[in-house]
C-alpha cells in the first residue's frame, strides 16, 4: 500500500471568518512505515489524519491509497483514538469482535482472526474481562488490535497515548510497537511529543502553524528497539526540538 497526500488544501469557516489551515500539502508514505506528524497545537495534524481517514473532504487536492483516491471512509483505513473509544459494556472478545460482525466477516474467520491479534497482543485469556478490568496498556492493546480486526492497510492514530503519564506512556510506546512490528502495517500517528515520535517513527513530519507547512521531514536512522539514551537518540530529539522552538517563536 502506498498512501499518497496531493495538494490538499483546507479551509474551516469559523464565525464566518475563513480560517486556512492546510494549503497544499504533499506527502507519501510508503508501505510499513512509521511516521509520526508532530507540531503546535492547532497547526493541522489531526486535519490531515481525517482527511486521508475520509471523514472530512478537502477544498482541492486528494488522498490516494494505492493510486485509488480515496472520497470516504472504508475498511482499509483504521482509526485508534486517544481515549481508546472501546465499548465499557463489551467485553474484550466483543469489542475485538465488533468490526468483523459489522462487515458481516462468518463466524469461523472471526475466531481465527479473534485468535491470531489476541497472541500478537499477548491479550490472551482476557477475552472475557470488561475494559474497566484492565489496565491502560491493556486497554490501549484492545484498542489497536479492534482497529487491526478487518486487516486495514492503513492504521492511523490521533495521540494514542496522550492521556497518560510519562512513565505509563513510555511503556504504552514500547507495546504498540510490539503489535506494530508484528503486523508491520503501514501507520500515521499524530503526536505532540518529540521523544514518541523518535521511539516510535521511521520517519517524523513537523508541521508548522503557518497553513500546515511541512518544516522537516525527517528520516529515523535508529534500529528498533530503540535504545533512549543512545546519543543518536538525543540528537534526533535535539533537532527535531529545535525546529518546534522556532516553529513555537514564530506563532
Ligand atoms: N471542524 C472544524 N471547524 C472549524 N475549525 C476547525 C475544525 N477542526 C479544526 N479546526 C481548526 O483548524 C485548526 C487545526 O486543527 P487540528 O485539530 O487539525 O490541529 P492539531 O494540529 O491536530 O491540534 P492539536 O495538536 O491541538 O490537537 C485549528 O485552528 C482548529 O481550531
Amino acid at each position: 500500500m502506498n498512501l499518497k497526500i496531493e495538494n490538499i488544501n483546507k479551509t474551516f469557516m469559523n464565525d464566518k471568518v475563513e480560517l486556512k489551515v492546510l494549503e497544499d500539502i504533499n506527502l507519501e508514505v510508503q508501505e510499513g512505515e512509521f511516521v509520526c506528524l508532530l507540531g503546535p497545537s492547532g497547526c493541522g495534524k489531526s486535519t490531515i489524519l481525517s482527511i486521508i481517514g475520509g471523514f472530512l473532504k478537502c477544498e482541492e487536492g486528494q488522498v490516494l491509497l494505492n493510486n485509488k483516491v480515496v472520497t470516504k471512509p472504508g475498511i482499509d483505513r483504521a482509526f485508534v483514538f486517544q481515549n481508546y473509544a472501546l465499548f465499557p459494556w463489551k467485553t474484550v472478545k466483543e469489542n475485538v469482535v465488533f468490526p468483523m460482525k459489522q462487515q458481516k466477516i462468518c463466524k469461523e474467520e472471526r475466531e481465527k482472526k479473534l485468535e491470531e491479534l489476541l497472541n500478537i497482543s499477548d491479550l490472551k485469556g482476557k477475552e472475557k474481562l470488561f475494559p474497566h478490568q484492565l489496565s491502560g496498556g491493556m486497554k490501549q492493546r484492545v484498542a489497536v488490535i479492534r482497529a487491526l480486526a478487518c486487516n486495514p492497510q492503513v492504521l492511523l492514530m490521533d495521540e494514542p497515548l496522550g492521556a497518560v503519564d510519562f512513565q505509563m506512556r513510555q511503556n504504552l510506546q514500547e507495546e504498540l510497537e510490539n503489535i506494530w512490528i508484528k503486523k508491520k502495517i503501514t501507520a500515521i500517528m499524530v503526536t505532540h511529543d518529540v521523544d514518541e515520535a523518535v521511539y516510535m517513527s521511521d520517519r517524523v513530519i513537523v508541521m508548522s502553524r503557518d497553513k500546515g507547512k511541512i518544516l522537516k521531514d525527517l528520516k529515523i536512522n535508529l534500529s528498533r528497539p530503540r535504545d533512549r539514551k543512545a546519543k543518536d537518540y538525543e540528537d534526533y530529539k535535539e533537532e527535531l526540538t529545535n525546529i518546534l522552538s522556532k516553529c513555537y517563536a514564530n506563532a
